[in-house]
């Protein structure tokens, strides 16, 4: 007879073991099944390219051997940051160039397209839907022309550029391209200040999904990724109306800034992932709301998703305190 602690110490063993043996298979199918990530020499179209979080892809995929155009509306902005995204080039053959266009037009972003392809003179195989809008305020407050234009950038823009991308790549028979849209931790959870913004993000998730799935029939891989705070113009911008509830529970959050953010991103793409975050919040909220979505490493995921379960509640006991004890001071509505 085997004393009990031994029974006990090969049991706890094994089932460690198993743990360890499933995450390597589990990062080993992640790997082996990555599809080929690789922008050198391959025409990048990246929307929000002139400033944030765009520019700093702009920037690594110039690194990268990438040719490049940026898409935004002001002239003057995309010029210049045209000029210091080249610098980053090593190589003098890459090309470059912008194309001024509003994304919440869909005529417009048919029409950058093909200025893209024709002044690149080469189909887009890799597109990065960095372009979007935030306008936190206390919803009651906010006109609905606003949480309007913020569903107009963030979601019809993401789907009419996708639209127009994939369909001419199918067209073209451009096999093996990549679209990465850029959806938000808020694109997993809701948070006060951000109604109008959450919406619009959750719905870019709903759309990454679906086209993960539908454009697997063209060989074109689609992507999405969930970034948190991020140190840029546009968060610069959205501070001046961020109601302070809201400043407060995101300062939970360190932030980035957007060249880890896009070195992250990278990384993510090259190791086959197909929904991307770079910092633990998302992390956390990615592998606990992942539904059916494919996962990246499946035992590191569900161990996350775990701590989720149990650390969720408690955190959002504390919020729905704050909110309600922030009754004094409700907003008004005129
Ligand atoms: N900063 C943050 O904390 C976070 C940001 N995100 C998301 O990351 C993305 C980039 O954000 P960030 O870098 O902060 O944004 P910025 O506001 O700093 O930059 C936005 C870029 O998008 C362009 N853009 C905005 N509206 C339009 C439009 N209608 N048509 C075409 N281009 C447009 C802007 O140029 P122009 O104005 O000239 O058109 C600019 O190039 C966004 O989708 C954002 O929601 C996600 C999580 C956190
Ligand atoms: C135990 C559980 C702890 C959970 C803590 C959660 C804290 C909240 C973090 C909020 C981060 C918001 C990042 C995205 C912001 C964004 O998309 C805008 N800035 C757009 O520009």
């Amino acid at each position: 007879m085997m004393d009990d602690w031994k029974v006990a110490l090969i049991t706890i063993g094994s089932i460690l073991g198993g743990v360890l043996v499933s995450g390597i298979i589990s990062e080993l199918y992640l790997r082996v099944n990555a599809a080929k990530f690789n922008v050198k020499g391959k025409h990048c179209y990246v929307t929000g390219g002139s400033q944030g979080l765009g520019k700093s892809i702009a920037e690594d995929l110039a690194r990268q051997g990438a040719h490049v155009t940026i898409v935004a509306r002001r002239e003057a902005v995309l010029k210049e940051a045209l000029e210091e995204i080249k610098k980053h080039a090593g190589d003098k053959d890459q090309k470059f160039a912008y194309v001024c266009a509003d994304v919440a037009s869909k005529d417009d972003v048919e029409r950058a397209v093909g200025e893209a392809v024709k002044k690149q003179g080469k189909e887009i195989e890799y597109a990065f839907l960095s372009a979007g809008v935030s306008n936190p305020g206390f919803f009651v407050e906010q006109s609905a022309d606003v949480l309007e234009q913020t569903m107009k950038v963030n979601y019809f823009g993401t789907l009419f550029s996708a639209h127009a991308i994939a369909r001419r790549m199918v067209k073209e028979k451009i096999a093996g391209g990549h679209i990465v849209m850029v959806s938000s931790t808020l694109g997993m959870f809701g948070l006060i200040g951000y109604a109008g913004y959450c919406g619009s993000k959750f719905a870019v998730r709903g759309l990454a999904e679906a086209l993960r799935v539908e454009l697997q029939m063209h060989k074109i891989n689609v992507h999405c990724y969930f970034p948190g705070t991020i140190f840029t113009p546009g968060y610069e911008t959205e501070n001046l109306t961020k109601p302070k509830i809201t400043k407060d529970i995101e300062g939970a959050d360190d932030g980035l800034t957007p060249e880890q953010c896009a070195r992250g991103m990278f990384k993510g793409l090259r190791r086959g992932e197909c929904a991307i975050t770079t910092d633990p919040i998302s992390l956390l909220f990615r592998c606990n709301t992942r539904g059916a979505m494919p996962t990246n490493n499946y035992v590191i995921d569900t161990v996350v998703a775990a701590i989720g379960w149990v650390a969720f509640p408690p955190w959002r006991w504390y919020v729905d305190y704050m909110v309600k004890s922030f009754r004094h001071e409700k907003p008004k509505v005129e």
